[in-house]
């Protein structure tokens, strides 16, 4: 029989996002996903996914390891990539993808919410290329297994730092539009990072903490929709002082997207509420506390990210503490 010549990925947190790509992926790669808590369910019944952009009802066993240790054991030829879907939780995944990564080798990819998320890979694996990504993807895992996916799917990648060689994330990006996806190649990914952050910063955690979806904090009270354009402003401000333009109409449309699904009743429940919902910890760092710390080195005045950062924070604590 032929061996298999195709890319090598590994997929690190096959959740929501980690398995529309995995699907995707699976259709022009040779792919393998660590599991965790779905890990029994997926190995009896593999996934489902439903999709209102790739269809209702698709189902797919991929193979599936419990760690990045079996992983490498099963493997006699390194991976390309890794890619990792977990929630963005510092000091966290390094240490666990480690057995999984060769030196020189596998590319890292993320595909996470937040700023300021490369640093401790690339500190980590300083012989490696590192790929950042910014994903639109509405989705959900409920149950364990079957994946709900809405009406959104784009993945902006490049590499980090910016002036590091891109070879690696454009060839990803061609791989996953061959597969069907909607994936964007940039040589400078960070405006786009922090463009996405306009919509986490405010939503995620203002949604969390209120047990609300965006449209019901919209029609709660005449000031909400100051206090979530005042919050978007910040980001705005904190990544103008890095550099980073992003335009006052993208604030304007991101807050307009969520105006314009009031009447036809579709709120949206981002990703911090339903880890909330879950017991689950929440990416407070990566998402508001990154942020705000950028800010204040650069003496931008943050007092709405600043105040859903405590707010935030004390609750992350709070889950973690159960
Ligand atoms: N969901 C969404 O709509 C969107 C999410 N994002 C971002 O994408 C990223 C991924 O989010 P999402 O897919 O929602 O997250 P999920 O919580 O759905 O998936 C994360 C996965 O990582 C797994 N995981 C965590 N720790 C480990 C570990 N130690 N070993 C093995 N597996 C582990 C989890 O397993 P377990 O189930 O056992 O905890 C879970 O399967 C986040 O940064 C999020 O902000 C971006 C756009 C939209
Ligand atoms: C707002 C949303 C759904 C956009 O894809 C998101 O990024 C999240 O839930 O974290």
């Amino acid at each position: 029989m032929a061996s298999d010549t195709r890319p090598r990925i590994l997929l690190f947190g096959a959740g929501s996002v980690g398995t529309i790509y995995l699907w995707l992926l699976s259709k022009v790669s040779s792919t393998t996903a660590v599991c965790r808590s779905n890990y029994d369910v997926v190995k009896r019944d593999g996934f489902t996914i439903n999709s209102s952009i790739f269809g209702k009802g698709i189902h797919f066993k991929p193979n599936i390891v419990r760690d990045c240790e079996e992983a490498a054991s099963e493997s006699s030829q390194p991976y390309d990539y890794i890619v990792v879907c977990s929630k963005a939780i510092p000091d966290t995944f390094p240490k666990l993808i480690a057995p999984a990564v060769t030196s020189k080798h596998t590319a890292i990819v993320l595909i996470q919410n937040g700023v300021g998320i490369e640093e401790e890979y690339s500190v980590a694996f300083p012989d490696n290329p590192i790929i950042s990504g910014v994903v639109y993807l509405p989705v959900a895992q409920r149950p364990a297994g079957v994946i709900n996916h809405g009406e959104t799917e784009k993945l902006q990648l490049g590499s980090y730092p910016s002036t590091a060689p891109g070879d690696q994330a454009s060839a990803l990006v061609k791989l996953i539009q061959t597969a069907g996806g909607t994936a964007e190649f940039y040589t400078d990914i960070q405006p786009k990072r922090w463009t996405k952050l306009l919509v986490n910063a405010s939503w995620n955690p203002i949604c969390a903490l209120t047990l609300s979806k965006d449209t019901e904090i919209l029609e709660s009270s005449p000031e909400a929709t100051s206090v979530v354009l005042a919050v978007m402003l910040e980001i705005q401000a904190v990544a103008a002082a890095y550099g980073y333009t992003v335009p006052r109409e993208e604030v304007d449309f991101q807050l307009g997207r969520a105006h314009a699904r009031i009447p036809i009743g579709a709120g949206i429940k981002p990703s911090m509420l339903q880890d909330i919902e879950m017991s689950r910890r929440i990416e407070i760092e990566a998402i508001v506390g990154n942020a705000v710390r950028m800010g204040k080195e650069k003496g931008v005045k943050c007092t709405g990210l600043e105040m859903l950062y405590v707010l935030g924070k004390a609750l992350d604590l709070q889950v973690g503490r159960r």
